[in-house]
């Protein structure tokens, strides 16, 4: 039987939807339809300099310390700000609780994924308004070659580069590793698009460039998920634990349960030719135990997925690889492993322990996505109704365990 995708994260929160996904071995019971974790994909507007954070974005829910503008309207509760290495990035301003929603986003415009060309961009700006089309040419471009220092008075001499359109062919000569730079307009959106659902083909997948939330900078250990919110057809974006004002505000552009090694060439394809995140820039002993961890939780997921005829084992394995999710500081994987533990629970009919699961999931998925999203939905049905999963029953009574305090 098939093992089905598992999580969500934030994959999480990536640029690139990083949903991992196992297979039972075929004479395995088969798991169920897993959570449909949406991953992220962000956007932003330029003129959230520094302290000024008005936007034109909606956000809902922020926090009450983050403050309202004149107009009573609720800021968001970070603002732009110069990251070291990184370029620019989002840092707190507020205290920001667990599950909060910082940012609910709409594109500001979307292309058919097999339609990213210079000449797609530029048209697809042309709908859009002076001031987004220079918020867009304001937002990075990770394939544009610094252009030669021109001289000092002339026209080409002043603004930052990140502060104007870049001139008629800069950015045509070579990327960073020998990659051939696309045109500007292209080479800004293929540093900032994320996927998001095909607006007018279901199931399908487009890119869409969002200007606040491009600004979020990748971290290996991100605090921020990000959601498909399908009603509000906007990206959601919620805090993965408790932040403190200062802080930066960071998603995950890859799946992150891979060694550095594993890692870097997946963020090159994303526009961080070297990722200078907490964990990517430890040192050499600290990083190998990181590495460590995150390569036997990606072992560990892909064996929980095996263990359908032995939930026993099963659930040993993900209580291990729950455990080194927390020291590892990655919960946005917490809820795929708590739908396995519910799953291995019904198999055997262990209903009180299938309950804490789901609702384990639930909550997980809560901080994720929010409680309205279809995969917090589906947790909080099994957790008042465990039955109703169609493995309930498949193998021999036994009681297995709850989720550790
Ligand atoms: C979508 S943009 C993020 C916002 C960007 N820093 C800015 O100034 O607008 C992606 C770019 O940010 C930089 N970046 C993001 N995360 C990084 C990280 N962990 N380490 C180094 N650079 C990073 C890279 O230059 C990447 O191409």
């Amino acid at each position: 039987m098939e093992h089905q995708p598992r999580m969500a994260s934030p994959a999480p929160s990536s640029r690139r939807s990083s949903r991992r996904t196992s297979t039972l071995s075929q004479e395995k019971p088969e798991f169920d339809e897993r959570d449909e974790f949406e991953e992220g994909t962000q956007d932003s507007t330029s003129e959230l300099e520094e302290s000024d954070t008005s936007t034109s974005s909606a956000t809902q829910d922020t926090d009450p310390d983050a403050g309202s503008d004149p107009d009573g309207a609720e800021l968001p509760p970070f603002r732009l700000a110069d990251i070291p290495g990184k370029g620019k990035g989002l840092v707190a301003t507020a205290p920001i609780q667990k599950g909060k929603l910082i940012l609910l986003e709409p594109p500001l415009f979307t292309l058919p994924r097999e339609r990213c060309t210079n000449s797609a961009v530029l048209v697809a700006l042309t709908a859009r308004t002076r001031e987004e089309q220079r918020d867009f040419f304001a937002l990075a471009n990770a394939y544009r070659t610094a252009p030669p220092a021109a001289p000092a008075n002339s026209p080409e001499s002043s603004p930052s580069p990140e502060s104007s359109p870049p001139p008629k062919g800069a950015g045509a000569g070579r990327a960073p590793h020998g990659v051939r730079a696309p045109l500007p307009a292209l080479g800004i959106f293929e540093t900032n698009a994320l996927p998001v659902p095909a607006p007018d083909a279901p199931g399908g997948e487009a890119r869409g460039v969002f200007l606040l939330a491009a600004r979020f900078n990748h971290a290996c250990t991100p605090n921020v998920a990000q959601s498909w919110d399908a009603a509000a057809r906007a990206l959601a974006f919620r805090a993965l634990g408790a932040v403190e004002p200062g802080e930066e505000l960071c998603t995950n552009y890859v799946d992150v349960l891979g060694t550095r090694a594993e890692r870097g060439p997946e963020l090159a394809e994303r526009g961080v030719f070297a990722c200078v995140c907490p964990v990517c820039a430890a040192p050499e002993g600290e990083g190998g135990e990181s590495d460590r961890r995150r390569a036997k939780i990606g072992r560990l997921f892909e064996e929980v997925g095996k263990c359908g005829k032995e939930p026993t084992l099963g659930m040993r394995k993900l209580k291990i690889a729950l455990r080194l999710l927390k020291e590892e500081g990655l919960m946005h994987y917490e809820a795929s492993f708590c739908f396995d533990a519910f799953q291995f629970c019904v198999l055997v009919s262990d209903i009180p322990n299938a309950k804490a699961w789901a609702r384990k999931a639930w909550e997980a998925t809560c901080n994720i996505s929010g409680p309205d999203s279809p995969a917090a939905r589906n947790f909080k049905m099994y957790w008042a109704n465990p039955r109703a999963h169609h493995l309930t029953g498949m193998l021999p009574r036994m009681t297995l365990s709850g989720p550790d305090p």
